[in-house]
């Protein structure tokens, strides 16, 4: 059995690992930490997980933490950078759920994160775990930076499209949705029932942090710097992301090869359903699992590729993948505690 810690077990992304994590049958969860919470049983936080976790949370504390295989950090952004070189040292592994560590380009990161870098030697060492492209690389890692939950559905649905160089990569358009549980569980006056109900708003027009995120993918599997343009928008539901992509093919004759070359990317991904083309994934078709839906389309004849991908932000966006980063880091099945089909209706 493989130890686990968590740290920042209230928030949504703790508890969807905890959910996932009940009925993982290589891992057993020996510590999970709030500041605030510390000393509550979490079953009764959390009484979806009563019967299944027999646990309190408690205050984190290195000394435990460091007696485990493995640490996920759900915690914000800044908290994992600065407790995981104690951890490293210990020779524990973590996959970090926050932004800490995705980005390899450390002014780039304190811009958009708003304070320096405290870990830049692990920075550098961390793998980006989207297992799509970095299967190997998290096998051997020590440290995985998770993605965010709107890279993740972006990144999946231009991957083949950049790798095969058949459109012009200085002109992509990401229009990205997500339900308010992409915000976290802290209360925020934007985030009230009545404040997101009934209304549906772009935000972060001008610039996202996940931004530099996607277009650090992109460049990857474009082999070349990327003009990419992303907006996000909330919508009145509480999961899943809806990405409506745009591209350019440079020779309008390459269409109809395109839905063979998803098919052929995405044949041996357990996670990745490349649908018939014209298809319209739902956030609903993959709600509580850890799958990223898409399609193809185009209209008449023109040269512009749409994809639609969809996902669901606390699993494949967060902790799904997070326990699939763990199994593929343990030699595990890397479907293992995620072969749950989504909840329709
Ligand atoms: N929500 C989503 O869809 C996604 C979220 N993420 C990322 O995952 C991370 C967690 O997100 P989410 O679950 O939504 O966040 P929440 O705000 O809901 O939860 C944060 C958790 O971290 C703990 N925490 C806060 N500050 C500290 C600290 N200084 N030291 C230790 N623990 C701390 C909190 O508990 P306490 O304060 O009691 O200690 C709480 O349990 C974030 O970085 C987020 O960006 C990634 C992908 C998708
Ligand atoms: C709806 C909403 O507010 N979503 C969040 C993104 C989700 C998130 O937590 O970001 P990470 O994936 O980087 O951790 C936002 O736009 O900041």
């Amino acid at each position: 059995m493989i130890k686990i810690g968590i740290v920042g077990g209230t928030g949504y992304t703790g508890v969807e690992l905890l959910r996932i994590l009940a009925v993982h049958p290589e891992a057993q969860v020996q510590c999970i930490t709030s500041r605030s919470e510390a000393g509550v049983p979490v079953a009764d936080m959390y009484p979806n997980l009563r019967g299944h976790f027999d646990l309190a949370f408690s205050e984190p504390d290195p000394a435990v933490l460091a007696g485990c295989d493995l640490v996920f950090f759900a915690t914000p952004h800044g908290v994992a950078m600065r407790m995981v070189p104690e951890l490293m040292a210990a020779g524990v592994r973590v996959v970090d759920l926050s932004a800490d560590f995705r980005i390899k380009d450390l002014d780039t990161w304190a811009r958009w994160y708003g304070m320096p870098h405290e870990a830049p030697e692990w920075a550098a060492n961390a793998v980006y775990g989207l297992p799509e492209v970095a299967r190997n690389a998290i096998r051997q890692a020590q440290l995985v930076a998770n993605p965010g939950c709107y890279p993740t559905a972006i990144q999946l649905g231009f991957l083949p499209l950049l790798e095969s160089g058949l459109v012009d990569a200085s002109r992509l358009i990401a229009d990205g949705k997500s339900g308010a549980s992409g915000a976290g569980r802290q209360g925020k006056i934007g985030m009230l029932h009545g404040e997101v109900g009934e209304s549906f708003k772009a935000y972060g027009a001008s610039g996202h942090r996940h931004l530099p995120e996607i277009r650090q993918g992109l460049a990857a599997a474009a082999g070349q710097p990327v003009g990419v343009t992303f907006v996000p928008h909330l919508v009145p539901m509480v999961r899943g992301i809806e990405a409506t992509l745009y591209a350019e093919l440079t020779t309008a004759d390459d269409f109809e090869r395109l839905q063979g070359l998803y098919e052929d990317r995405y044949r041996d991904e357990p996670f990745v359903d490349v649908m018939p083309a014209g298809s319209h994934p739902e956030t609903r078709s993959v709600r509580g699992a850890n799958h990223c839906r898409m399609a193809l389309h185009r209209q008449e004849d023109s040269k512009t590729v749409i994809v639609t991908s969809v996902i669901d932000n606390l699993v494949k966006g967060a902790a799904g993948q997070a326990v699939q980063n763990m199994n593929v880091m343990f030699g595990l099945d890397e479907t293992l505690g995620l072969k749950a089909p989504a909840l329709l209706p």
